[in-house]
C-alpha cells in the first residue's frame, strides 16, 4: 500500500538533528567491496532503499552482506556471477557502479542499462569510453551492457565532462590494472575523495581525488578494511534549508562544513545567519527570505542534488530568483508541484524564474523523484494549512526516516497510508 507524508505547515524548526553516512559515498563504496579478497566493514552505512537494492545487487553477484546497526558487513564472493537482473539494475541507477570492479578483477560483466530517478537522460558512453581506453571490448544490445578483457592496462583518459558515475567506474576498474593509469577532466566530489581512500585502505596505490587528475597505479591484489562512510552533505544541506524556510533554529550535528560551502553561501546570501560551531553547522533563518540566483555546477560549484530544496526556498523569497540546472536536463519537475502550492515559477529550457509569493498554501503534491521530495516536504513545511506529499518511495531512497527527524524539530508531519480513491 502506497504512503504519503501529511505536514501541518507554519511550524518553526528548532533543536539539533545530527546526519547519516552519504549514500553517494556508500553506493560506490559498496561497490568497490568486489575488488577485496578479504572481509570489510563499512561503518556509518545509511539506512535506506537504495542502500538495501545496492546490497541485492552485490548479494546475487556472489557477495555476502550483513547489516548491523549502522555498519555492513561484507564478504567476498565464493564464485562470482559478473551479471545483474534486470528488475535490480532499474531499481538504482549507482547499480552501474558494480561494472568497473567487475571488469578490473573478473575482466567480465554483462549487465542491463542501469535505473534510477528520472531527471535527464544519463546516458553511460563516458564510462564505456574509458573502458574501452584501458582495454577492454565493450558491446551494448538489446538493453544490455557486455565488456571483456584479457586485462586490463593503464594509460591516459580524459572525461569530456567530469561524470561522478564515470570517474568512480574507471577509478574502481584501473586499481588493478597493470601499470598507471592517470584519469583527467574528472568528477571532484567529496564522494570521490571517499572512494579513494576506501580503495586505499584496501591497498590501493591511487592519488589526487579531489582535484582534477587522478593517477592510479595498479596492484595485483586488495585486501579487506574497515571504514567509515563520511556524511552526508546532501542530507545535512536539506536539513538547513528546511531550518532557513521556517525562521528556524537548528544545529545540524556530524556535517563537514567544508563540502557545503556553495549551498552555505547561497543560504547566507538569501539572510539566513551561519555559524560553524565544533561538530556542526548552526544555521538560523531570517523573518523573510531573500532571492537570489544560482547555478548547478559540478563540485565545488552548487551540487544539482540541492538544486530542488533551495528553488522551494526560492519560492517565497522576496524578489525575483533565478535558477539555472546546468547538470540534468529534465531537472525541474518539482515546479510544477510547487506551483500547486502556490509557487510563482516559469520554466525555459534550463533555466527557471521564481517570483517569490509572501505565502505557500498547502495541498495535495507528488514527489517525481528523490530531491523533488526533499523539495516539497520543505515547501509543506514553510506553507499554511495541509500539506499531502505522495511518491515516498523516491523520498525513502535517500533519506532515513525523514519524518521522524523533523518531528523531533518540531513539525508537524507523519506518514500514513494513502486512503484507497485518494489518489
Ligand atoms: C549515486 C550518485 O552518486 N549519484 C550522483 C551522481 O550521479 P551520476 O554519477 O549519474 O552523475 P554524473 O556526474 O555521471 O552525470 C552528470 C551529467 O553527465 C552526463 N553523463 C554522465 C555519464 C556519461 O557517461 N555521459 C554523460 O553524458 C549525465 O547525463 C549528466 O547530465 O552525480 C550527480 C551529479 O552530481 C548527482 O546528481 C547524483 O546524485
Ligand atoms: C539523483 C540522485 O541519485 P541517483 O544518482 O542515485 O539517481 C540523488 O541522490 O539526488
Amino acid at each position: 500500500m502506497e504512503e504519503c507524508l501529511i505536514i501541518e505547515g507554519g511550524r518553526r524548526l528548532e533543536g539539533a538533528v545530527t546526519v547519516k553516512g552519504a549514500k553517494n559515498a556508500a553506493l560506490p563504496i559498496m561497490a568497490a567491496t568486489l575488488l577485496a579478497t578479504e572481509d570489510c566493514t563499512l561503518n556509518g552505512v545509511p539506512n535506506l532503499q537504495d542502500v538495501a537494492t545496492m546490497a541485492a545487487v552485490l548479494h546475487s553477484l556472489g557477495l555476502k552482506i550483513e547489516r548491523r546497526a549502522d555498519t555492513l558487513y561484507v564478504s567476498p564472493a565464493e564464485a562470482i556471477v559478473p551479471e545483474v537482473p534486470a528488475e535490480l539494475m532499474r531499481q538504482l541507477r549507482a547499480s552501474n557502479l558494480v561494472m568497473g570492479p567487475l571488469l578490473g578483477r573478473y575482466h567480465f560483466f554483462r549487465v542491463p542499462y542501469p535505473g534510477g530517478c528520472a531527471i535527464g537522460s544519463r546516458p553511460m558512453d563516458l564510462h564505456l569510453k574509458g573502458f574501452r581506453a584501458l582495454g577492454a571490448e565493450v558491446r551494448e544490445s538489446q538493453g544490455y551492457i557486455e565488456a571483456r578483457t584479457a586485462g586490463l592496462k593503464g594509460t591516459a583518459v580524459y572525461l569530456d565532462f567530469p561524470s561522478v558515475g564515470a570517474t568512480e567506474n574507471l577509478m574502481m576498474a584501473a586499481v588493478l590494472a597493470e601499470g598507471v593509469t592517470i584519469l583527467h577532466n574528472v568528477a571532484k566530489e567529496p564522494e570521490i575523495v571517499d572512494l579513494q581512500n576506501f580503495l586505499n585502505s584496501l591497498g590501493a596505490r591511487i592519488q589526487g581525488a579531489g582535484q582534477d587528475t587522478i593517477r592510479i597505479e595498479g596492484v595485483e591484489r586488495l585486501k579487506g578494511s574497515v571504514y567509515t562512510i563520511i556524511p552526508d552533505r546532501i542530507e545535512a544541506g536539506t536539513f538547513l534549508a528546511a531550518a532557513a524556510g521556517t525562521t528556524g533554529d537548528v544545529f545540524v550535528s556530524g556535517c563537514r562544513p567544508e563540502h557545503l560551502m556553495a549551498v552555505l553561501a547561497k543560504l547566507d546570501e538569501m539572510g539566513a545567519k551561519i555559524s560553524l560551531e565544533k561538530g556542526g553547522i548552526r544555521l538560523k533563518g531570517p523573518r523573510r527570505l531573500k532571492a537570489v540566483d544560482c547555478k548547478t555546477l559540478p563540485y565545488p560549484g552548487f551540487p544539482t542534488d540541492m538544486q530542488p530544496q533551495l528553488m522551494a526556498l526560492m519560492t517565497v523569497a522576496e524578489g525575483t530568483s533565478v535558477m539555472v540546472e546546468s547538470i540534468f536536463e529534465n531537472r525541474f519537475k518539482h515546479a510544477a508541484e510547487l506551483r500547486r502550492l502556490g509557487a510563482d515559477i516559469k520554466i525555459e529550457g534550463r533555466v527557471a524564474v521564481i517570483n517569490g509569493v509572501p505565502d505557500l498554501s498547502g495541498g495535495p503534491v507528488e514527489a517525481t523523484d528523490l530531491r523533488a521530495g526533499a523539495a516539497l516536504v520543505i515547501a509543506g513545511l514553510m506553507a499554511s494549512g495541509e500539506t499531502r506529499v505522495e511518491g515516498l518511495a523516491h523520498i525513502d531512497r535517500g533519506y532515513e526516516q525523514l519524518e521522524v527527524r523533523l518531528r523531533s524539530l518540531g513539525a508537524e508531519i507523519r506518514r500514513r497510508r494513502l486512503q484507497s480513491g485518494e489518489k
